[in-house]
């Protein structure tokens, strides 16, 4: 792994979305008929995209999971369940383990995956391409953010919502391009704010709950530094006793009906909040970007900031 590679990739984010974009215009997704139940199998960021996917299919009606790709047992094979093993690099081992179960069954099984002629994609009946390029830094930042608009586009032909998602792609694209170029403005108070002798913690709605996830691996994975996610709603059960300990330091991603409900804590507390894409009474700062109050884009876009404190801290280490 590499922290000028990956600082790269993520200045790459806005044409590799572009080219996606085109992509998607070009060849919407097929999927075969008859299904009422979808699998979601991975790990690390390819699992976190597929919880978010999971709880949207949920939300419109249909039966839908994002397993561990390490679970030692996942839903039985049938025709109706479609199974969705996403790895970026086509090589996790947990998830080739898990596609194992279902290669050749029932269960049609379409892969998703960043490196073409991958092993994933030797047990699947059809490869999705992820399109997010070579990733030289060595982290998944483009593939996420590349998996997340794919299940999205999957979401809208398994519900028949027939939405615009290379629209969406290229507004996320706007709000990526606007973050990186200015980051002269918003970045030295993300270090300074960020910056704490505890951590880093990473706070979203369920709805974004990628969001928090990614931020938080993010800085584990470059600068080696601790950080955890946590549900907006669910931090006043889990994190907030922590703010009573700790020098607490957050990025929280607005929007979750509980927001007040943590800050109120947060307030007490005399914990350090910086928000991303929105604003809460008792926040030390807050970055704001294009299309910010659109939450798919929000979804798509957000992790950027915490993989910028990243780089930044990965490369002065
Ligand atoms: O999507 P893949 O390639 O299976 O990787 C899963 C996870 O493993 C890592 O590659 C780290 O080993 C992460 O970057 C990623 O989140």
């Amino acid at each position: 792994m590499n922290p000028e590679l990956f600082h790269a990739d993520l200045e790459a984010k806005p044409s590799a979305l572009a080219d996606l974009a085109a992509w998607l215009e070009k060849e919407p997704l097929t999927l075969p008929e008859g299904l009422r139940r979808v699998v979601f199998l991975g790990m690390g960021s390819s699992r976190y995209a597929a919880g978010v996917a999971a709880l949207r299919l949920r939300a419109r009606g249909f039966d839908a999971y994002a397993e561990y790709g390490s679970a030692a047992a996942t839903f039985p094979a049938g025709p109706e369940t479609l199974v969705v093993p996403i790895s970026a690099t086509g090589g996790s081992r947990e998830t080739l383990d898990a596609l194992a179960r279902y290669a050749g069954g029932p269960s049609p099984v379409v892969a998703l995956t960043n490196v073409e002629g991958s092993k994933i994609a030797e047990g699947a009946d059809q490869v999705i391409p992820m399109l997010a390029g070579e990733e030289r830094g060595g982290v998944a930042c483009r593939t996420f953010q590349h998996t997340l608009v794919l299940l999205l586009a999957l979401e809208s032909r398994l519900t028949g919502a027939a939405r615009d998602i290379p629209e969406l792609v290229r507004r996320a694209a706007a709000a990526t391009s606007d973050l990186l170029d200015r980051r002269d403005d918003w970045l030295a108070t993300a270090l300074e704010l960020l910056d704490g002798a505890h951590g880093v913690y990473a706070i979203a709605p369920a709805e974004r709950m990628s969001s928090a996830e990614q931020s938080a691996l993010m800085v584990r994975e470059g600068p080696r530094r601790p950080a955890d996610a946590c549900e907006s709603g669910d931090w006043s059960h889990v994190d907030v006793y922590l703010t009573k300990t700790l020098d607490y330091r957050a990025l929280l991603f607005p929007g979750s009906r509980y927001d007040e409900q943590a800050m109120d804590w947060v307030r007490q507390r005399g914990s350090t909040v910086l928000t991303v894409g929105g604003h809460v009474e008792g926040e030390r700062a807050s970055i704001r970007y294009r299309h910010d109050d659109d939450p798919d884009v929000a979804l798509l876009t957000e992790t950027l900031v915490a993989e910028l404190v990243a780089a930044h801290w990965w490369r002065a280490a």
